[in-house]
């Protein structure tokens, strides 16, 4: 696996090495040792899949407050996305800055989110799945969120005819840093 530091604080791209034959590839995608002797934080407990049917479908900005803050780590298993995050660590050097990566089924890599980043991300084609780890619990009251276009962060989406999210998460008030 190859780190990349990706200019937010501690916010890192991994990305594969193949082992390519007449079948195919072989490649890792997560070692607790290697990833863990790099300081990342490996203790994950959950697990999840995000489906989206539609192309421009965006979910976010999300994270979990205080004790329920909690690394990611995501991939893409199906389709594209942009994936952005924000650093919302008032102490972090990188506050209030936001990084976006793709992320693909094709290009196979992963984005580690340490504890107090906001993350959400918008498809690039139909029928994109989105896999990602955490190392703390879905605590629903815990639950925060920002809107994709809040002053405070002016995150560049890319541009598409229609934007398909919830009403959670075009409901959000502008951020108070
Ligand atoms: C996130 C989550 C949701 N749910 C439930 C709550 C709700 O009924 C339904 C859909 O929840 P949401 O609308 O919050 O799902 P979604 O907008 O996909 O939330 C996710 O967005 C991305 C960007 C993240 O970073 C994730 O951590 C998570 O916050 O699933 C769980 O049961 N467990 C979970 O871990």
């Amino acid at each position: 696996m190859r780190l990349t530091p990706l200019g937010l604080d501690g916010a890192i791209l991994i990305e594969v090495d193949r082992i390519v034959d007449a079948r195919g590839h072989f490649a890792r995608v997560f070692c607790a040792d290697e990833l863990a002797d790099a300081g990342l934080d490996v203790a994950i407990v959950q697990s999840s899949v995000s489906f989206n049917a539609k192309s421009g479908t965006l979910r976010g900005m999300h994270w979990q407050t205080e004790e329920h803050a909690e690394t990611k780590y995501v991939r893409c298993t199906r389709g594209a996305v942009y994936d952005a995050i924000v650093d919302l660590r008032p102490q972090s050097p990188s506050y209030l800055r936001w990084v976006s990566v793709e992320l693909s089924a094709d290009n196979q890599r992963t984005l580690y989110i340490p504890k107090g980043f906001a993350h959400g991300f918008q498809t690039l084609c139909d029928d994109t799945e989105v896999f990602y780890q955490m190392t703390a619990r879905f605590a629903p009251d815990a639950a925060r969120g920002a809107r994709f276009d809040d002053p405070a962060f002016a995150i560049e989406w890319p541009a598409v005819p229609r934007r398909i999210m919830s009403d959670k998460d075009l409901g959000y008030p502008d951020f108070q840093a």
